[in-house]
């Protein structure tokens, strides 16, 4: 392990400042820096005082698998050493989230997981803190072949995150720094789009956790300059994503076929907000004797957002998202929007005509190379360009404080993938809005929407209920995985519904999840590998 000579305010200072008002077209000033000299006047006093932690305490939990280690109420019931606890002293985190309750003892015990919770819950903390207080409290990490055929410049993380986004592996990078500070665990990202050599260079002064993209961190094992034999945590987040069709041959690669220990001999966790069946039994390959642990129901939404859903034709969108930001204009509110569409060419050309119309908008989608990409997130995130035209590029786990409203300018062809973008408001225990576009072209989806508002408390619109009942529509598409058939949720460990799991398993959390299939996940992914087809064709991931 390193020793750091950072300061907090260096690890915590890329936060943003609230956005500014926004009243006028033109861009707002940019937020004053964060102050620099020590935690104590750090952007971190500001940071989780919003938090709504009842709003959590009725969520149904649903542990499977042998011997569940109990949950704990507080992080002083867990011993994750003196400096990691303060930092989440410093983070604010008073006390964990219902998944992070669960997973931390569970992952402590050094047990496998396989865990899924809502959108903005948490996840990200409940699998960077037993990593770091188990690297902290471990043998130091190990060098063993260093020389070996290998060269000397070979690095050798003991714990790997994957995650499917490079923005997304840049903020669980800032995230486990600020967990990791001063506890001389070192952690590296690796994602493409950026110059490799800065990379290198922060691989070679060591590294303890690599976080980073599949793609990249194969480029890494293929030069030999990142040796995976010595990790013992592997970390998936979005996992259902990172095994799903575009990735799973590459994901499959770094876990199965180079060096890495097998299952048992490490540690492997895996976390989403959303776990198709299918998705969990490829999983279960990287998994030993595992705990399922599900925190809400599997793949619904939290009712911290409240649903729209308007019915307007594709030739009316444009003139219907302007009467919608409009109003928002009115209220004088501070808010960041967050629009979706479904092809990068209508990314580009909706960002246009929002700034010709006097609302200052940017883009990110795939063909925007990484420094466009990263200038657009950060002028978003500070408020200077309040709206953020997205393809699915953004819709997974990028913790954007003050998104208090998502537009499903074009909805998904895919639930999971709706659920994943309206969590990019109503995070950590605050409300947020989402509004979707909903016409013929959209037939497929009414159903699991239907019942996903349903579930989550939300007023369904009666013209929507209709379209669900007319059985053409409710049998859903390709990758409406749980429409059709039985509860949606029904069972969601994919082993209780299987001969394979025996009886030894033990049950929690109470009568949320009665019988019943989740309907099959049938069909084609709509979704192109790495996804760099043409502009008009649908989003791209890293
Ligand atoms: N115990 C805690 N107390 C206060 N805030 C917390 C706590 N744990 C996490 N947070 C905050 O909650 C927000 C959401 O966390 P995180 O991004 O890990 O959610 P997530 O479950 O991974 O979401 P997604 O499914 O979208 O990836 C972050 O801003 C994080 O700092």
């Amino acid at each position: 392990m390193a020793t750091s000579r950072t300061s907090w305010a260096d690890v915590a200072d890329a936060e943003p400042a609230p956005p500014p008002p926004v009243t006028t077209t033109t861009p707002a000033p940019a937020p004053a820096p964060a102050a620099s000299n020590g935690p104590a006047r750090s952007s971190y006093d500001h940071q989780n005082t919003g938090i709504n932690f009842d709003a959590y305490e009725d969520i149904p939990v649903e542990t499977s698998g042998r011997d569940v280690p109990p949950p704990v109420a507080t992080f002083a019931e867990i011993d994750l050493g003196a400096a990691l606890n303060d930092n989440i002293r410093r983070c604010r985190y008073v006390r964990p989230t219902p998944v992070q309750r669960h997973a931390i003892p569970i992952s402590l015990a050094g047990r496998d997981l396989m865990a899924c919770a809502q959108t903005g819950s948490g996840k990200t903390a409940a699998f960077c803190f037993p990593i770091i207080s188990g690297i902290m409290r471990g043998p130091p990490a190990g060098r063993p072949q260093r020389g070996g055929g290998m060269g000397m410049r070979t690095a050798y993380p003991s714990a790997l995150i994957l995650s499917p986004t490079r923005e997304l592996s840049m903020q669980i990078h800032e995230e486990a720094r600020k967990f990791s500070y001063q506890t001389g665990v070192r952690v590296v990202v690796a994602y493409g789009g950026a110059p490799i050599t800065q990379q290198l260079r922060d691989l070679e002064r060591g590294v303890d956790i690599l976080v980073a993209t599949p793609g990249r961190l194969v480029d890494l094992l293929e030069r030999a300059r990142v040796s995976l034999q010595s990790i013992r945590y592997l970390a998936l987040d979005e996992a259902d994503r990172m095994l799903d069709m575009g990735f799973e041959p590459q994901v499959r690669r770094i876990v199965q076929q180079m060096d890495m220990p097998p299952p048992g001999v490490r540690q492997t966790m895996l976390f989403s907000a959303t776990f198709p069946k299918e998705i969990q039994r490829m999983a279960s390959d990287f998994l030993e004797n595992y705990i399922f642990l599900a925190v809400g129901r599997v793949g619904s939404s939290t009712e911290l957002i409240v649903q729209r859903i308007e019915f307007v034709q594709e030739a009316d969108k444009r003139s219907h998202l302007m009467d919608l930001l409009h109003a928002q204009r009115d209220t004088g509110k501070q808010t960041l929007t967050l629009v979706f569409v479904e092809t990068k060419r209508g990314a580009d050309s909706l960002e246009s005509w929002l700034c010709m119309n006097g609302f200052p908008a940017t883009s990110i989608h795939g063909d925007r190379n990484q420094q466009e990409r990263e200038y657009a997130l950060r002028s978003f995130k500070s408020g200077q360009t309040p709206i953020l035209v997205a393809t699915d590029v953004a819709a997974r786990g990028l913790d954007i404080p003050h998104v208090a409203h998502v537009v499903n300018f074009d909805l998904p062809n895919d639930i999971d993938d709706y659920v994943h973008r309206i969590g990019r408001t109503g995070r950590a225990g605050k409300s947020g809005l989402a509004t979707a576009f909903f016409n013929d072209n959209n037939s497929s989806m009414a159903k699991s929407l239907a019942e996903l508002m349903q579930e989550s408390n939300q007023e369904v619109p009666a013209w929507l209920s209709r379209y669900a009942a007319r059985p053409s529509y409710g049998g859903g598409g390709g990758r409406n995985r749980r429409s059709g058939g039985g509860s949606r949720f029904g069972g969601c460990d994919f082993r209780n519904d299987s001969s394979s799991f025996g009886k030894g398993g033990s049950r929690g959390g109470g009568d949320y999840y009665g019988g019943g299939s989740s309907g099959g996940y049938g069909g084609s992914s709509s979704y192109g590998g790495g996804g760099y087809g043409g502009a008009g064709a649908p989003s791209a991931w890293d």
